[in-house]
């Protein structure tokens, strides 16, 4: 495709990326953003999945941004096609839009309203015509205890349709990719996509609803000492925070382009959102960083398994959700990782992904069963190296017939159920 030299994206690089495409930054605040990636170079994902190039011009100076591959999307809302949409749409959507050719009034919706905010939301919009509701959510998992993306998505949704309804307007929901970086303001980036005046709405919010904000925590730790007895409710407390859940390792496996990225991150995703601390172990992002320098071969793999494992085991430890998806492709491998996880006392799910090795090679996203296929590389899965095929694993999907959310439920609700058995006695 290219010989320029790649430079792997991190998640919030990915969002800087992603408001560049969609015009809603210049290539020159992306590449201003990278201070430590060559003039000319690929821009690719955690998987190697070159995304786009960007090369700065010598001569007149200026930045070009092609796009390559269609990024990576996930489930959930805030990955909703009609709504995760380029600025550059956005914007043309809304050149006509109704009102006092002040064009759209944007309103940021960067927490979750609270009642009050919806009412200062209906009446700001009294009289706009056209708003958008622009939702900022980053790729990076959010604070714990915080909402993550696809819960502020929701509220943010529900918000834009009060809205549309109690003021008459004609009301557009975006989600904008937003890590804080490339340089730009949100009320900027809010232009961007087509906002004209522009309500950051928690900036409406009273002392007195801050107050209430913030003090929820402690008005449950009350209302639970005032049910309880101090050793009964310092133990409920205790439980709520999660101190007593039993882990878990959710370790798919299968052959490269079978999907198991594509699940695991989404699964990740959920899971997050149900408020449980998930560690995703990629495996092409293993291979970057704890298993940097490995090879492919048989012994090489098996370490890289097991050092996926013994990470694995240790989140899960410690009462977190690790998901990892490596190919994994022996059978001895995996008994290995399932025993550590079972020694930290841990659930463990074996998820088979079992889309056939033709539908891999037709996918063949990176390129990579071509250049196996031309003996460019040796000891590929499926092609030169063996896959062993599980007869132990919990869950075996084929993503040939099962869409992504149908497969992201499967193992949801098989953890969930593993989630709530008896907790651990340690
Ligand atoms: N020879 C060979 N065989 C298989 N895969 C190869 C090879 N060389 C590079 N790659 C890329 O590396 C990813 C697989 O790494 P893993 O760590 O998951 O493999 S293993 O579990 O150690 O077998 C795999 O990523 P996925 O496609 O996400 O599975 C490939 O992109
Ligand atoms: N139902 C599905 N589940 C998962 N991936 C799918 C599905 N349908 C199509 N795909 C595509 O297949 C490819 C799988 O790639 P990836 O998740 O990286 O696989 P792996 O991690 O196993 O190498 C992605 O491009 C994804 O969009």
């Amino acid at each position: 495709m290219t010989d320029a030299p790649s430079h792997v994206l991190s998640d919030d690089e990915l969002d800087v990326l992603e408001l560049a495409l969609g015009d809603a930054l210049p290539a020159s605040a992306l590449a201003a953003a990278l201070p430590d990636a060559p003039a000319d170079v690929v821009l690719t994902d955690a998987e190697n999945t070159p995304l786009a190039r960007l090369t700065a011009r010598t001569g007149d100076r200026s930045v070009v941004l092609e796009p390559l591959k269609p990024m990576a999307t996930a489930i959930g809302p805030q990955w909703d096609a009609a709504v995760r949409r380029p600025a550059r749409e956005v914007r043309a959507a809304l050149r006509d839009a109704p009102g006092d050719g002040q064009g759209a009034m944007g309103l940021l919706v960067t927490e979750v309203p609270t009642r009050e905010e919806v009412e200062v939301a209906v009446a700001l919009a009294a009289g706009a015509g056209a708003v958008l509701v622009l939702v900022p959510v980053a790729r990076r998992a959010p604070e714990p205890g915080a909402v993550g993306a696809p819960g502020l998505v929701r509220a943010a949704r529900s918000l834009a349709a009060t809205v549309a309804e109690d003021a008459g307007a004609q009301v557009t929901t975006a989600v904008v990719p937003w890590s804080g970086r490339g340089g730009a303001t949100l009320d900027e980036t809010a232009a961007a996509y087509g906002a004209g005046r522009v309500e950051m709405l928690v900036a409406h919010r009273s002392p007195a609803t801050a107050e209430g904000v913030a003090a929820l925590p402690r008005v449950r730790e009350e209302a639970v000492r005032a049910l309880y007895p101090p050793a009964s409710a310092a133990e409920v407390n205790r439980a709520a925070s999660g101190a007593r859940r039993r882990g878990a390792v959710v370790f798919f496996t299968g052959l490269s382009g079978s999907g198991k990225s594509t699940v695991a991150r989404a699964l990740a995703a959920e899971l997050d959102d149900d408020g449980l601390e998930t560690t995703l172990l990629d495996g092409d992002e293993v291979r970057q960083h704890l298993s940097k320098g490995l090879g492919f071969d048989r012994d090489s793999r098996e370490i890289n398994v097991q050092r996926i494992g013994y990470v694995a085991a240790l989140v899960a430890k410690h009462g977190g959700i690790a998901v990892a998806a490596p190919i994994a492709p022996f059978a001895a491998g995996r008994a290995g990782v399932r025993a550590l996880a079972e020694d930290a006392g841990a659930h463990f799910v074996l998820v088979h992904v079992s889309t056939p090795l033709a539908v891999c090679e037709a996918r063949d996203r990176k390129g990579f069963y071509a250049r196996a296929r031309a003996g460019e590389i040796a000891e590929f899965t499926g092609i030169s190296s063996p896959y062993e095929e599980p007869d132990d694993a919990e869950l075996v999907i084929d993503t040939s017939d099962v869409p992504v959310p149908d497969a992201v439920e499967t193992v949801r609700r098989h953890l969930m159920t593993l989630l709530a058995g008896p907790p651990s006695r340690t």
